[in-house]
């Protein structure tokens, strides 16, 4: 069995080499290692910390030690460092633990810059000068496009935001049993909780998750079901459907899932969000493989009075839940983006019904992917109206990023 601080390491070195995201990895090497829960929220807390704070540990890096760090011996550190620098962990614990880590050669090494850290706090926490997105730890091109987007201040606003531990929020499903839920302590209530969700604090009761009595998911996931309005024996279809978040949604407003059908391009997402209707109770909706970039099958077209298309996207909207989308993405896969997703809407647009309603959404705050993209399908296509959208912007509304815009067929 691995240390949580050693699989740490395994995951940042593995994560650097690939294109795995890193909640999968902490998922595969936590269940492998047969982690106990506290070494597993100790594992998470590592591997999340680093990769918020990438910029801010390289700069302190490099404050502590001059010269060149092989691979292995940087992510130690980071590793190290963020144990004594960002979680707070006692300092004689910190060392200790990270100098283990290291093979014989490097020891002293890990030694001599674990104690300077934990000797210079002070100087390293003064960091007034620090450019934001250093400070921050977001790539210079993000901060450089945000900065243009929103403005500065707004820019590092954003970017200090994306670096908060997100907290956790379900929605109760109408469709189940009632649950008690307990007062929240006093002064502890979230301000301005939109109806039917709760914030969780501490572990998810897995009760109320077997039961099927929450789903887990921010409040921003409701603006696009908002705006689609399903009603009660409607025809809906929701096209990128997977993991069935949205799903669940348009089920609860209906009443059921009867006349809901769903459909996702990767096969392999199909039998969680299979499951997860059955566990939310909605049970009887039809669920499909389906490729929107392709045309849509005759017997969908002109089938449905409302189509919600929650798009892939960049996820610009959500980087304090996936915390290492930043270093991913890069600006061509924006443009590469918004090409599927136009390709998506134009696929769908034939399975509405005359006076028909579609609503686009994302997870992105990028104009690209969501106003320009809708302004230049309007001028494309007079036969559909602009009803009404919203964009939820992370810093400002204190939710995930979110945008949705609801379309009308004339
Ligand atoms: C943002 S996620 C959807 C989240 C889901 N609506 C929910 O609330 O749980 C986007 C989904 O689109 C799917 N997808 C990507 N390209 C697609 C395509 N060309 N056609 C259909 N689905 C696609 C992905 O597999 C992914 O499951």
């Amino acid at each position: 069995m691995k240390s949580p601080r050693r699989a740490a390491v395994s995951i940042l070195r593995a994560w650097s080499k690939g294109h795995a995201y890193a909640e999968n990895l902490i998922e595969r090497h936590a269940s492998r290692n047969d982690l106990s829960s506290a070494d597993r929220a100790l594992l998470n807390a590592i591997v999340l910390g680093v990769l918020r704070n990438l910029r801010l540990l390289d700069h302190w890096i490099a404050e502590l030690r001059k010269g060149k760090l092989d691979d292995e011996t940087r992510d130690i550190l980071r590793v190290g460092l963020c144990q004594l620098l960002i979680l707070q962990l006692p300092d004689h614990a910190a060392v200790f633990e990270t100098v283990e880590l290291g093979k014989s050669g490097v020891r002293g090494l890990l030694n001599a810059v674990m104690r300077r850290a934990a000797s210079s706090k002070k100087k390293l926490f003064d960091l007034d000068e620090l450019p934001p997105e250093v400070l921050y730890s977001h790539p210079d091109w993000l901060y450089k496009r945000w900065r243009k987007s929103f403005g500065k201040q707004d820019a590092i606003a954003l970017m200090a935001f994306n670096n908060e531990p997100a907290p956790v929020y379900a929605r109760l499903n109408p469709l189940a049993e009632a649950i008690e839920i307990p007062e929240p302590a006093e002064g502890s209530e979230p301000e301005g909780l939109p109806p039917g969700f709760i914030r969780i604090e501490g572990p998810i009761p897995g009760e109320w998750l077997k039961k099927g009595a929450i789903y887990i998911q921010d409040t921003a996931t409701r603006h696009c079901v908002e705006l689609l309005a399903p009603q009660p024996g409607e025809q809906i279809l929701d096209a990128c459907a997977a993991p069935g978040g949205k799903a669940f949604l348009i089920a609860a407003a209906q009443g059921g899932a009867s006349t809901l059908t769903c459909t996702d391009s990767n096969e392999k997402r199909l039998p969680r969000l299979e499951d997860n209707l059955k566990r939310l109770q909605c049970s009887g909706a039809t669920v499909e493989v389906h490729d929107w970039a392709t045309p849509a099958p005759a017997k969908w077209h002109a089938a449905f009075d409302a189509i919600l298309l929650d798009v892939p996207c960049s996820n610009t909207g959500v980087f304090r839940r996936r915390v290492d989308v930043r270093w991913r993405l890069r600006h061509s896969d924006i443009t590469e983006l918004t090409k599927l997703q136009r390709s998506i809407i134009e696929n769908a647009l034939p399975c509405l019904k005359p006076g028909g309603r579609l609503v686009y959404s994302t997870c992105s705050i990028e104009a690209e992917e969501n106003q320009h993209l809708i302004t230049a399908l309007l001028g494309a296509h007079p036969e559909l109206e602009l009803v009404d959208s919203r964009q939820a912007l992370p810093h400002r509304d204190q939710t995930d990023g979110a945008y949705a815009a609801l379309l009308r067929l004339r």
